[in-house]
């Protein structure tokens, strides 16, 4: 029978290896990162108890990806060290556990996948949970590293920050250990945190800076050898998908993506080569991509404020200040048939879509008289916000 589906093409032999969800065995241009790391870790493999580490950098710019290969290290080097306790690792992310309650229960869970014991769900009291979670570190009985991505997720609510690092001195646990890596995008997060909790979280802190050109090519052509047959590339793509991502963000996951699409293009198209153009056409499916996943993850007054500076932007009135922008945002939200919030909490919402790269914020000073005061200016395409906007309603 006819189906709309095409025969298999030749252009990649590993489709897999240029997917989001890859993980890498192998590290490239992470050199510094991988020896802080180990730095950081060493007290685990001659064992002592954990030093908590705290790592943030961009997104895309190998957090996740070296912290999971340090993570494997960790089990080879303390398993050919006989006199070393195991290690275990449990990670969650915060995205989707957003507070210190639910993050517990992942952990409870994620520690409990590999036992009889029943997963636990809500319900149960904060302390409860808060025990059951310390009960599963102490049943290990060795060294118990507890991976938080986006910990930022967290926002000010510490409690687990405050007790895992404390588990062993408050006596909660007894014959196990416990170290904490948190993963952030934004730096300020560790700021914002008490003092008390910064000084115990961030014992170890490793940035990440973002790739130059140089070190996307040869993560790309390292991709490309395993999941792209060989001579379909033109000479020209991977180093313009490095510059492109370079330039951007410096981000090794845009980049990846850049080739992907690209190869996607080439073979929708029914060719089995891929050149320049494809790139071309790449760029515009991984922005789109890329700001409809972040637009899913804004509130209903984060997206009505992204809409207010995209309007702006559309008809060549930005940069534009916070109170400019709030009298576009209230219109949207009259056409919304939505309360507006206050001008202060929109302005919080225009920080917030800075930090996460939609738009730029300008810091401008305006000598002795004028004061200080921030412009915003939108740092993606109109037409694509416009687009997911409209296909989110
Ligand atoms: N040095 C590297 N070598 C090989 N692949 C890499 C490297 N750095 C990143 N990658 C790949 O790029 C993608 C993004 O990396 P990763 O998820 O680690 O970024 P991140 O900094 O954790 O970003 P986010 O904060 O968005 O989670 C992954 O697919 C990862 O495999």
């Amino acid at each position: 029978m006819d189906t709309p589906f095409r025969t298999r093409t030749g252009v990649f032999t590993n489709k897999n290896v240029l997917k989001q969800q890859y993980e890498p065995e192998e590290i490239l241009e992470r050199g510094e990162e991988i020896e802080a790391y180990a730095n950081a870790l060493q007290d685990v493999v001659d064992g002592w108890e954990p030093e908590n580490v705290f790592v943030y950098g961009k997104t895309g710019v190998g957090k996740t990806a070296v912290t999971r290969y340090m993570m494997d290290m960790l089990r080879i080097e303390t398993d050919q060290r006989p006199d070393v306790d195991d290690v275990h690792v449990a990670e969650v992310n915060c995205h989707h556990h957003p507070s210190s309650y639910q993050a517990a229960i992942a952990l409870v869970n994620e520690l409990r996948a590999d036992t009889e014991r029943e997963a636990i769900t809500t319900g149960l009291s904060t302390s409860d949970v808060l025990t059951a979670l310390f009960e599963e570190i102490e049943a290990r009985e060795g060294t118990v590293l507890v991976v938080l991505d986006e910990i930022d997720n967290l926002g000010d609510d510490d409690v687990l920050l405050y007790q895992l690092p404390r588990a062993k001195a408050n006596g909660n646990i007894e014959h196990s250990q416990v170290g904490v890596v948190g993963i952030s995008n934004d730096y300020t997060f560790r700021n914002d945190l008490s003092s008390k909790v910064q000084d115990t979280l961030c014992e170890r802190e490793i940035k990440f800076p973002p790739y130059d050109a140089n070190e996307l090519r040869t993560i790309l052509t390292d991709r490309a050898k395993k999941g792209l047959s060989e001579g379909v590339l033109d000479d020209s793509v991977i180093p313009k998908c490095a510059a492109i991502a370079a330039q951007d963000r410096g981000s090794a996951r845009q980049a990846i993506d850049l080739l992907r699409e690209a190869a996607n293009v080439a073979v929708e198209d029914g060719r089995e080569s891929v050149g320049e153009a494809d790139v071309d056409a790449a760029e515009n499916r991984v922005e789109r991509g890329r700001v409809k996943d972040s637009i899913r993850d804004l509130t209903t007054h984060g997206r009505y404020t992204l809409l207010a500076v995209t309007n702006l932007a559309m008809t060549e009135q930005t940069p534009v200040r916070a109170k400019e922008a709030y009298g576009v945002y209230e219109r949207v939200c009259a056409e919304s048939g939505a309360e507006p919030l206050s001008q202060r909490s929109v302005h919080d919402h225009l920080i917030d879509l800075a930090m996460l790269g939609f738009l730029t914020q300008y810091d401008r000073n305006h000598g002795r008289s004028g004061g200080q005061y921030y412009e915003y200016e939108l740092d993606v395409e109109p037409a694509i916000v416009t687009a997911v906007l409209g296909e989110e309603e």
